[in-house]
């Protein structure tokens, strides 16, 4: 049975054949998990493969199993096989060139067959499908496809008039493009690009709020300033909505370090709350002296409340403009392993050992946790990250552009940051508990349009000096 949030269901709810089934995840969330095909609807330029991207990195995070299918990529592909580079002539997109318009059709059909195939043998619960769906005909062919299938439709259209917003766009991502790369200069990828936007422009019918108000979606406008929310249905959509209304267009800096070395460091002692070694002292001065000299405007620190944490942030608070205590950073809770050497906890328990290698992401201590519970336990820092800096993005709009400056230091704990890095850096669950965070390492991350760029500054106590490596995570 499928539940509908607003009076009486609606049409697609009405028609929904397939069986709703309830499937227990590891016993956190066992939501109900109705296929949800997410269709992002909106003119090029205007952030739909940003936002199915990072909604997509943050929906495995949380659990939710998705993936995203981009008409674009399935448009090239059939260029490249009858070897011709459509996508670098804005013509290709007009309304009256036939032989475009049956390769695009082509291609449209070839990522609903792929989308399909992901959704019916369940190897996902939530498809995106990357287009730019700006008519209604489109619109219809796939509610109707949806509907055969009893796949839920959520529509996001992203409307946006603001010439920056879309200029950083144009310029970021476009420009980059395959479909421009090599073929010719960035000032000419980029006046076709606004060519291929008119080509769109002239058939553009935005979601209809009243011939097409049985539909869900959501309208986001001018990069999350604004929002018009229709028919919200089920668990998969609010998160959605959630998050959308959390991130952002700014690329802002976050640091991110465990605290110094602990005296259950140095005995190889599972968690606990013992005070900082020597070197951990050396390290959290080390730290004071980093931030002083990069000059970190308006900085925040987030700190757990584990007494080797807040010995780390201590020096910062002459350099920070808040440093705030979050029990949620707190490292992951071993439970009856509590204090004891990973050496007493194979001899004591080698039962919950093997257990817990077989499946390190799900494995829960005994009067402990897991690392899917503390992910879970993570969400609120993870939206309240984003929304730090959307908040100075919106002050910042009638102040002044120096509050863009939302950066944060978060001070926590090996697993606690794995599970943080795996978000940002669009890690599997499976290989998130071996992601490598070693001590006395400030990682500088900063958000890139699809990605983000690492910087690791690995603190040597002994030498009293820092060495900096840019890459990724291992
Ligand atoms: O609304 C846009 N219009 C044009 N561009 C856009 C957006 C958004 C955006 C959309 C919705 C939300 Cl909730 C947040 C950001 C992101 N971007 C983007 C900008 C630069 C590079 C890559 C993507």
């Amino acid at each position: 049975r499928t539940t509908s949030s607003q009076s009486g269901p609606s049409m697609e709810e009405a028609s929904t054949k397939r069986k709703v089934t309830h499937t227990l995840t590891s016993g956190y969330s066992d939501h109900v998990r109705v296929p949800n095909v997410i269709v992002m609807v909106g003119l090029p330029a205007r952030g739909k493969t940003y936002i199915s991207k990072k909604l997509c990195r943050y929906l495995n995070w949380a659990g939710i199993k998705t993936r995203v299918f981009n008409v674009g990529e399935y448009r090239r592909k059939e260029e490249t096989a009858c070897d011709a580079i459509h996508g670098a002539n804005a013509y290709f997109f007009s309304a009256d060139n036939e032989e475009a318009l049956r390769v695009r059709e082509e291609s449209a059909r070839r990522a609903m067959e792929d989308l399909c195939e992901y959704l019916d043998t369940s190897k996902g619960t939530v498809a995106i499908l990357d287009a730019t769906n700006t008519t209604k005909k489109r619109r219809k062919m796939v509610i109707n496809f949806c509907q055969e299938k009893g796949f839920r439709c959520f529509f996001i259209e992203s409307l946006c008039d603001d010439p920056n917003i879309i200029n950083a766009n144009v310029t970021d991502v476009k420009v980059n493009s395959p479909d421009y790369k090599g073929v010719m200069s960035a000032e000419q990828a980029k006046d076709d690009f606004m060519k291929r936007i008119e080509n769109y422009a002239k058939q553009y019918e935005p979601l209809d709020m009243d011939k097409e108000c049985h539909l869900s979606f959501i309208k986001v406008i001018n990069a999350g300033r604004s929002f018009y929310v229709n028919r919200v249905n089920g668990h998969a959509q609010s998160r959605v909505i959630y998050y959308l209304m959390n991130i952002h267009l700014l690329p802002r800096v976050i640091y991110f370090t465990r605290h110094g070395e602990s005296g259950y460091n140095r005995m190889a002692r599972m968690g606990g709350d013992s005070p900082l070694t020597s070197d951990g002292d050396a390290y959290a001065e080390a730290l004071e002296l980093f931030f002083k000299e990069e000059r970190v405007q308006d900085l925040r620190v987030w700190c757990s409340q584990k007494i080797r944490a807040v010995q780390t942030a201590k020096g910062l608070k002459g350099v920070a403009a808040h440093v705030e205590y979050w029990k949620a950073l707190d490292e992951l809770d071993a439970g009856i392993c509590e204090g004891l050497t990973y050496e007493d906890i194979e001899n004591r328990y080698p039962k919950q050992t093997e257990d817990r290698r077989r499946d390190k992401y799900h494995y829960r201590f005994p009067a402990g946790e897991s690392y899917e519970d503390v992910v879970a336990r993570l969400e609120p820092v993870m939206m309240e990250l984003e929304r730090q800096v959307y908040l100075s993005l919106s002050l910042s709009l009638h102040i002044s552009s120096n509050l863009l400056q939302g950066n944060v230091l978060v001070v926590s704990h090996q697993a606690v940051l794995r599970c943080i890095l795996a978000y940002f850096t669009d890690r599997a669950l499976d290989e998130l508990p071996y992601i490598d965070v070693p001590l006395h390492t400030l990682i500088k991350l900063v958000p890139r349009a699809y990605s983000c760029h690492l910087i690791f500054y690995t603190y040597d106590a002994t030498r009293g000096i820092w060495s900096a490596r840019e890459g990724t995570l291992n």
